[in-house]
């Protein structure tokens, strides 16, 4: 860890609350948690989608992605898991700084590294939304053949397997994708935004 005693926060001239009255938005993350196969990558581009058609200013964090670049040197170790979702929970803050919607799709696994990730965001900025969905159907689904892997013991440490994964105790939303569909999900984050005047 670098020492950051001689380093200070500069304010710069145009603000949040600035960008904010020139838009018909208000710059927040969409947190998405939830298991592998849950659906969190699928829902967030619907989401965005439908945002974007809409006329919003959107950006979207995926897990696969972020791995690839800018978190390549993370592993899956708690540890490691606690770096990535601190880096992103940067990441997140700088575009919707920017005013962006920024929709964030990972596991993000423990809940002390979420709440510190809320901790970084005004109360009504930080829209936690729990990607619900069995183990079993999850495990069913397989998208990536992950699951296979991990039970055959190719991939260790895979959440849900031998792995934890810890569910939020109070998300601003249940999304539950096991009961309902994919459009009737997507519109019940897009009410959610109407309804916090995120989206106006
Ligand atoms: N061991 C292990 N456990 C869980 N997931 C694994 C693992 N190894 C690789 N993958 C793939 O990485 C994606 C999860 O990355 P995340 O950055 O979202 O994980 S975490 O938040 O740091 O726990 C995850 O993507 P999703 O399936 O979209 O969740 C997997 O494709
Ligand atoms: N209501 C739903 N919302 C999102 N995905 C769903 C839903 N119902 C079924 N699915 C399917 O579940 C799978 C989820 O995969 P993915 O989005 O990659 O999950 P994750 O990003 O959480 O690993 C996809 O094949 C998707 O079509």
């Amino acid at each position: 860890m670098k020492n950051q005693t001689h380093i200070f926060w500069h304010q710069t001239t145009v603000t949040k609350p600035d960008r904010e009255k020139q838009s018909s938005q208000k710059g927040a993350v969409i947190w998405l948690t939830g298991l592998s196969g849950s659906g969190k990558s699928t829902l967030a581009n619907c989401v965005e989608a439908a945002l974007f058609a809409a006329g919003y200013q959107t950006y979207l964090l995926d897990g696969d992605n972020i791995r690839n670049g800018l978190n390549r040197d993370l592993s899956f170790s708690e540890e490691d898991r606690r770096e990535n979702i601190r880096r992103i929970s940067e990441v997140a803050k700088l575009f919707a700084d920017s005013n962006s919607i920024v929709l964030t799709a990972f596991i993000s696994p423990y809940r002390a590294d979420r709440s510190a990730a809320r901790k970084k965001f005004e109360s009504d900025e930080f829209i936690e939304v729990y990607v619900k969905c069995s183990l079993a159907v999850c495990e069913s689904r397989d998208p990536k053949g992950l699951y296979k892997k991990a039970r055959s013991g190719i991939i260790p440490s895979f959440t849900g397997i031998d792995s934890p994964y810890e569910p939020p105790e109070s998300p601003e939303l249940i999304v539950d994708t096991e009961q309902q569909d994919l459009e009737t999900c997507t519109n019940q984050v897009i009410q959610y935004l109407k309804d916090k005047n995120i989206i106006r």
